[in-house]
């Protein structure tokens, strides 16, 4: 695997003061000694909970923020002695749809940040029509973008990203605040990138999305990685069990700590959802808990109980949950 990102021990601290008056100056370190490597043509995705690190872990690659510690290359270039050359070969999108002029048109606003990015006449020429096209924006081109939905801004965004056909893209929640339909032709378009040769590092919170396309995973949480693989070796390595969800009306308080101690459970979550609760039990490979689970709900009303085998959810609440 031809290493494009290599991270090594990187570590970023801030120091911030608190409250409006206090001069008490507190040290808060992001990212605390985090290692990674992301191949040639790889989607690579960065998993955790707010705040664990990811944007700021990002921003160090994008030379954005300098680093407090470690080191980190992308395309073979260091991020801090060679800046330059690495930011004129990367692109990134931010979720949100901050940063487009509003008063112009998708074409325009290609246009312009074309020209920020020194592309010649001749290649925007080639390029932007292009690119709409990959975005799926042909035919509404000549539209404002004041009058584009989240979605349509956020693929504009991934045009702009592109424009200087970047070997590497950063993606930091890309799909926030998208519906699902405009989510999934997004994903489409990324993999579509990444069949390309593009290599891409994704951030997102939805669990599906970084299962569907992610070719590797690093869970990070509180500054450090806490897990790396395919999504099927989290999903195995988590727990290789099975996972039984219980609708129930009115669960006992003491529910939780009672399921826990069934032989055979290993963790065990509870989900509000309307006016039930789903208790999510996961059981260690071969253990059929299902009987005795349901014998501590006797008297409670039940209603959907089901069976099945974890997510990449299930994995990443295991190893992040409670923190
Ligand atoms: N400029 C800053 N000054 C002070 N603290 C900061 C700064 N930027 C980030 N932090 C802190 O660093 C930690 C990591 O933040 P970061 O934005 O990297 O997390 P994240 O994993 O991207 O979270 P999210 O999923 O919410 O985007 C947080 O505790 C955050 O408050």
């Amino acid at each position: 695997m031809e290493p494009i990102i290599t991270v090594e021990n990187l570590t970023r601290s801030f120091r911030s003061r608190q409250g409006l008056l206090s001069r008490t100056v507190r040290e808060v370190q992001a990212v605390k000694g985090v290692s990674f490597e992301v191949g040639r043509g790889e989607l690579f995705g960065l998993l955790g909970p707010n705040g664990a690190g990811k944007t700021t872990t990002i921003k160090m690659l994008l030379t954005l923020l300098l680093p407090t510690s470690g080191s980190a290359r992308v395309l073979g270039r260091d991020v801090v002695a060679d800046a330059r050359a690495v930011r004129r070969r990367v692109g990134f999108v931010f979720g949100g749809d901050r940063g487009l002029y509003e008063r112009l048109s998708a074409r325009d606003n290609l246009r312009y940040f074309a020209e920020l990015y020194g592309l010649s006449g001749r290649e925007q020429r080639a390029r932007i029509p292009e690119l709409l096209e990959l975005v799926g924006l042909r035919g509404r081109e000549a539209d404002r973008v004041e009058g584009y939905s989240r979605g349509m801004r956020q693929r504009l965004h991934l045009a702009r990203g592109l424009l200087h056909r970047p070997e590497v893209l950063f993606l930091d929640e890309p799909s926030i605040g998208i519906d699902p339909v405009g989510s999934r032709e997004l994903r489409t378009t990324v993999r579509r990138l990444v069949d390309h040769g593009t290599t891409v590092l994704l951030t997102t919170h939805y669990m599906f999305e970084a299962d569907e396309l992610c070719d590797r995973i690093a869970v990070i949480a509180d500054g450090r990685i806490v897990a790396e693989g395919t999504p099927e070796a989290l999903k195995e390595g988590v727990n290789d069990g099975t996972v039984t969800e219980v609708e129930v009306f009115g669960a006992p308080e003491d529910i939780q700590g009672r399921l826990t101690a069934v032989p055979g459970v290993e963790s065990v979550h509870l989900e509000a959802q309307g006016p039930a609760q789903v208790i999510v039990v996961r059981a260690g490979r071969g253990r059929e808990v299902t009987t005795d689970v349901l014998a501590h709900l006797t008297g409670c009303r039940i209603g959907r109980v089901s069976t099945r085998r974890p997510t990449l959810e299930d994995a990443y609440i295991e190893l992040v949950g409670g923190r």
